[in-house]
């Protein structure tokens, strides 16, 4: 393929050094004004050994709240929604709270705590408690709200699943369809994205895919194999499965106004810290990383059981990056896949 401007050496170091902190493969895809430029390393499937194939598809994880964020936000410029309306004035007697508003839901500053971390507190046992389970989008929201806040509503950035699930229940009401369908028609179809999908709660991954593998929390435990499940626990939070050519369209279609009026895309990219950094912050379901090249890039990351996901583009769309290792609950390879970030757009050898 033609070599895009990325720097592959670089990016390349940050996919060898995913494999070293755990990960049984990990890919790069980038384009750019150049072309595109895919780099691999590792295996797709540890038991055949098949190398992983960029074209294989995975769950994406919390990317998927970037697509829940564009539907939202494409019913908010028809005028079916209003972003600063209390979420119980779509969903009466869903939450105690009328301060809540569909903002706060897209901005994680609800204050509602996210019931993944009790769900997840030991790692493989709660996966293997929900990897079949079927959840309704209250059942997920009742959880949370057995929890304390952690902030007033309208207060700081606090992640949280909870949010996103809500932002499903407000499209399908709001609809009166599943977002299945509101991904396909709004979003799936007019990009032509392929691989992508929503097929909760069906397990399997069609075609040709990558599984992924949970690194349990004792040290020295054998991986888990992760790849079939539900991701019922995350549903509009985090259930999609997609490839990187398709979150790569996605991302830079976006952010080149596509799918979006360009106001409505202005209040998406209005961010708010998200961490002490200085460099992170989080808009409307996007995130924006401020590189050290001066570069900011817009994009979501996703972890979902045995997979990490970055999809990251320029504020013009014309470089964009998708990264993914198969493998999760490893910290370590969850940062090493993102130094490919500094590697594609600004270039940066990771140490
Ligand atoms: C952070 C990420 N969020 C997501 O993608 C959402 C959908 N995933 C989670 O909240 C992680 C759930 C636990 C994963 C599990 N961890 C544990 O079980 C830890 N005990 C794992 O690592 O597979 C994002 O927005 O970038």
């Amino acid at each position: 393929p033609p070599l895009a401007d990325a720097n592959s050496k670089a990016i390349t170091q940050a996919l060898r050094n995913t494999l070293k902190a755990g990960a049984p493969g990990a890919m790069t895809r980038y384009t750019g004004p150049n072309g595109t430029q895919t780099l691999t390393e590792g295996v797709r499937d540890r038991k055949t050994g098949a190398p992983m194939d960029p074209r294989a598809r995975f769950r994406i994880g919390s990317v998927t709240k970037t697509f829940s964020s564009v539907v939202l936000l494409q019913l908010v410029a028809e005028g079916k929604v209003k972003l600063d309306a209390p979420v119980t004035s779509y969903l009466p007697g869903v939450l105690p709270d009328d301060r809540i508003t569909v903002r706060h839901l897209l901005t994680h500053r609800s204050g509602l705590s996210d019931y993944t971390n009790a769900m997840f507190a030991k790692t493989v046992p709660g996966f293997e408690a929900v990897r079949n389970r079927v959840f309704t989008n209250k059942e997920l929201v009742d959880r949370s709200l057995r929890e304390p806040r952690t902030t007033e509503p309208g207060g700081a950035y606090r992640y949280s699943n909870t949010n996103f699930v809500l932002v499903g229940m407000v499209i399908e009401k709001v609809t009166k369809n599943p977002v299945a369908k509101e991904y396909e028609q709004r979003v799936i179809k007019p990009l032509k994205l392929k691989d992508t999908s929503y097929v909760h709660p069906a397990t399997a991954i069609k075609g040709q895919h990558v599984r992924g593998y949970l690194h349990p929390d004792e040290d020295g435990a054998p991986l888990v194999d992760s790849t079939e499940q539900t991701v019922s626990w995350a549903q509009a939070a985090g259930a999609m499965i997609s490839s990187e050519a398709d979150l790569n369209t996605f991302m830079s279609a976006l952010l080149r106004g596509k799918l979006l009026p360009s106001k409505t895309l202005n209040a998406m990219l209005t961010v708010v810290p998200a961490d002490a950094s200085g460099t992170r912050f989080y808009g409307l379901g996007l995130r924006r990383y401020d590189l050290s090249c001066g570069t900011s890039v817009y994009g979501h990351t996703g972890t979902v059981q045995g997979f990490y996901t970055y999809a990251f583009t320029t504020r013009d769309g014309k470089r964009t990056l998708s990264a993914m290792a198969n493998t999760s609950n490893r910290g370590s390879a969850n940062t090493a896949l993102g130094g490919s970030l500094e590697a594609a757009f600004c270039g940066k050898q990771p140490a």
